[in-house]
């Protein structure tokens, strides 16, 4: 049977409370519902895959940090002490890594939920030139995609996809002016603390790539301004809302890949929950494209997952309402 949200509306108020008395608790859980596509959504188990690529645009100067700490990243999320990994930890979610594209991998021996499927060791300059070519954005798109079916082969119900890779929020920059109609002047953040000349740089280098598409949109126009990551995250969101999964959005980078995803596979928004709004002042626009109304709105501007793992006790405290809670004919006899 295909749930709508007066179905799960009226499951909320049958339960043993006032109608409505949990408020936006209420409005989540038939978000989650209809997300998930029943009335008893469960959100458990769940995975996070954290998908990491370097990024050639780097050389523009559009970021302060150097490529390295891409690697170094890697590492210490291999290592269990990044900020995603501790959430995780402490939300009980299954991780992944995998390495899309990182331009030096850092060394092994590697754990056996680390995977090394680099398309390129980093895109091209999007400034330049094209940042990857449709071949690679297809096996990007595969790698993720891939990371999806074995989620959903092992059982998983819920499934984030969380990225690191220096340079990203300029592609992601790129991608919302070009999908959402947003300036780039709005679609431009500091990313990972760009300084206001900085950033003022990024946003005419995100001006001119998207000016260079020439209003294109298709794959092709998309490959010229993506990263590795970003793609592999596209083809994850496709895959996992194909088979049922609830989709969890994390931050401004993750909703790019939404944004390409749903430009992609019509309807693959129809899976999703948005965690937060990141501080990147084009995230709103982002998520209105995609009909998306954040959780959490708490400034958080980092990426790896950190904004979906901190708004998945939310959304845990919604399948419980849906599916642990007594009806009031059950409680009063009625
Ligand atoms: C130490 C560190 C850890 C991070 N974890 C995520 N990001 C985030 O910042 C990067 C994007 O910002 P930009 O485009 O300005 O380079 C990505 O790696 C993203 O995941 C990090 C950034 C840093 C520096
Ligand atoms: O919102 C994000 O995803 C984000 C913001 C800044 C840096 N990296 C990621």
């Amino acid at each position: 049977m295909t749930i709508t949200p007066a179905h799960v509306q009226a499951r909320l108020d049958s339960l043993a409370k006032p109608s409505g008395s949990l408020g936006r608790l209420e409005a989540l859980a038939v978000e989650l519902a209809m997300a998930q596509g029943t009335c008893t959504p469960l959100t458990r188990p769940r995975r996070l895959v954290l998908f990491a690529a370097d990024h050639g645009v780097v050389a523009q100067g559009v970021t302060p940090w150097p490529q390295t700490v891409t690697t170094a990243m890697v590492a210490t999320i291999l290592s269990g002490r990044a900020s995603s990994t501790a959430l995780a930890a402490a939300h009980r979610v299954d991780v992944r890594v995998v390495d899309a594209g990182v331009a030096q991998p850092p060394p092994g021996p590697y754990p056996c939920h680390y995977r090394a499927s680099p398309i390129a060791p980093g895109t091209a300059d999007l400034a330049t030139c094209r940042a990857m070519d449709e071949a690679q954005f297809d096996a990007a798109w595969a790698l993720g995609s891939d990371e999806a079916e074995a989620a959903v082969s092992a059982g998983f119900r819920l499934l984030i996809a969380g990225e690191m890779g220096i340079g990203n929020t300029t592609a992601s920059a790129c991608l919302t002016h070009a999908l959402t109609g947003v300036d780039a002047e709005t679609a431009t953040g500091t990313g990972a603390g760009a300084a206001p000349a900085m950033r003022a740089h990024k946003r005419d280098i995100v001006d001119q790539a998207v000016a260079r598409l020439g209003g294109a949109r298709d794959k092709a126009a998309l490959a010229a301004i993506a990263g590795f990551e970003i793609v592999a995250m596209a083809g994850f969101y496709a895959s996992g809302a194909a088979a049922g999964m609830v989709l969890l959005l994390d931050g401004y980078v993750s909703t790019a890949a939404a944004l390409i995803a749903e430009a992609l596979a019509p309807g693959t928004a129809r899976s999703m929950i948005a965690g937060h709004r990141s501080a990147e002042p084009g995230h709103g626009a982002a998520l209105a494209q995609l009909g998306l109304t954040p959780i959490l709105d708490w400034q958080m501007r980092l990426g790896e997952g950190t904004g979906a793992l901190t708004a998945l006790p939310l959304l845990d405290s919604a399948a419980a309402l849906l599916c642990d809670v007594a009806t009031l004919a059950e409680v009063v006899g009625q």
